[in-house]
């Protein structure tokens, strides 16, 4: 048998283990009871588990897997119900823009789900996230890359912007994100961020976002610009919000990507564990509370995530910053603000799950942790995020 290990489950989440290039990620299965026991025992032993963790337990989300090492095989087809296909096309899309031009509203509207979080605060993407936009004739897999960023104050832009440019180097073509209600400007140095010096440059779309606030004349103007001005394939103008020219923007992507059966199975949406959402939740929350430089000195943690078939799953985060000033700021006047902010995130996490949970915030004072390398690559800033 090759590269899956299967379970025979019934209820809730599970972990499927590639055995041939050591990676876990999360699909939707279920667990035997006995499974469920030992998944508990495992979970207390978690805390001790982290510390020792190796490399090769860590999800590498820009790692495009080789096709000949397909990752479903043919008993996993088989259960999925997918027949082999030779229209079928599959492949990986980087969505690159500068920060607040609409590229998590983007993903999120093609894959029909809330998956990565979505403020108007530029620059609150950090992780990739990696959704999967999955239909009976293909797979989109798709790289939501963080906001290029212009000033490199602390070593986390710069690992951020790595992971952009990783991100592009994988993709089987570029969908660039521009903001219509912006002057047209070159968009080279948005592509030098995401593309790097790469010879041969994938297929590229720029996508005009936003159109909803411009006049249509406006629109047909910009559109002619950059058509005149930058040598991308093709522009669309689109409406994330709204959710209009979403169907072109699949249409071009599909047309770029090469024939071959699905990476994944057709039920996953993203690579990422569910705790990785539970703390993209809190991070929104905190941006939606606070204000000026709190939310960018804070770094989420799930510390703990246990999932009890008799009673409600309980989740405990840690919220992470620099000063102890900060903190007070966080916890508010006899712990209000971070009431307030526990039970908005928890009713997300809810909302998301699709159960009750029991959500556990605190917060923790690490001095300098944007500068430190070692905790930024703990944290998962180094395009890797640790699997649990
Ligand atoms: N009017 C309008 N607003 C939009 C549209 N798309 C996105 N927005 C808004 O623009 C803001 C930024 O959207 P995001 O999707 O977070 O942008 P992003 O590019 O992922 O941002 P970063 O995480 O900073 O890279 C949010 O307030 C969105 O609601 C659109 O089509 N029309």
């Amino acid at each position: 048998k090759s590269h899956l290990q299967a379970h025979n489950s019934t209820t809730s989440y599970g972990r499927t283990e590639l055995s041939s290039s050591k990676k876990l990620w999360i699909r939707q299965r279920s667990f035997s009871e006995m499974e469920v026991e030992q998944a508990q025992l495992e979970d207390d032993e978690e805390q001790v588990e982290i510390d020792i963790v190796d490399e090769a337990s860590l999800l590498s989300l820009s790692m495009k897997p080789d096709r000949n090492m397909a990752l479903l095989d043919d008993y996993e087809m088989e259960e999925l119900g997918h027949t082999p296909n030779t229209h079928h096309r599959s492949g990986y899309v980087a969505v690159v823009g500068m920060p607040n031009v609409g590229k998590s509203t983007l993903s999120n509207q093609m894959i029909g789900q809330k998956i990565s979080i979505v403020t108007d605060k530029p620059q609150t993407t950090r992780h990739r996230i990696l959704g999967i936009c999955s239909s009976p004739e293909y797979q989109m897999i798709l790289y939501d890359t963080p906001g290029v960023i212009e000033k490199k104050m602390h070593r986390l832009d710069t690992m951020m912007m790595k992971n952009v440019r990783d991100a592009a180097i994988n993709a089987d073509c570029v969908v660039i994100l521009v903001d219509a209600c912006k002057t047209p400007t070159n968009i080279e140095e948005v592509l030098k961020e995401g593309l790097g010096d790469l010879e041969k440059k994938p297929p590229m779309l720029l996508v005009m976002n936003k159109k909803d606030l411009i006049k249509p004349g406006e629109i047909a103007k910009k559109l002619e610009w950059y058509e005149k001005f930058t040598d991308v394939d093709e522009v669309i103008p689109v409406s994330a919000k709204y959710g209009h020219g979403i169907e072109d923007v699949k249409e071009w992507i599909l047309s770029k990507l090469p024939f071959g059966p699905p990476y994944y199975p057709k039920d996953i949406v993203s690579e990422h564990p569910e705790r990785f959402f539970v703390s993209e939740i809190v991070r929104e929350k905190i941006f939606m509370q606070y204000r000026n430089e709190v939310p960018y000195a804070c770094q989420v943690n799930v510390l703990s995530y246990k999932t009890r078939p008799a009673a409600k799953d309980f989740i405990q985060v840690e919220v992470v910053v620099d000063k102890n000033s900060q903190k007070i700021i966080l916890i508010g006047k006899e712990g209000k603000a971070l009431k307030t902010l526990a039970t908005a995130a928890r009713l997300d996490i809810e909302d998301f799950l699709q159960k009750k949970v029991f959500l556990e915030v605190e917060v923790k004072v690490k001095e300098n942790w944007r500068q430190d390398e070692g905790l930024l690559k703990y944290y998962g800033y180094g395009g890797q995020i640790r699997a649990m």
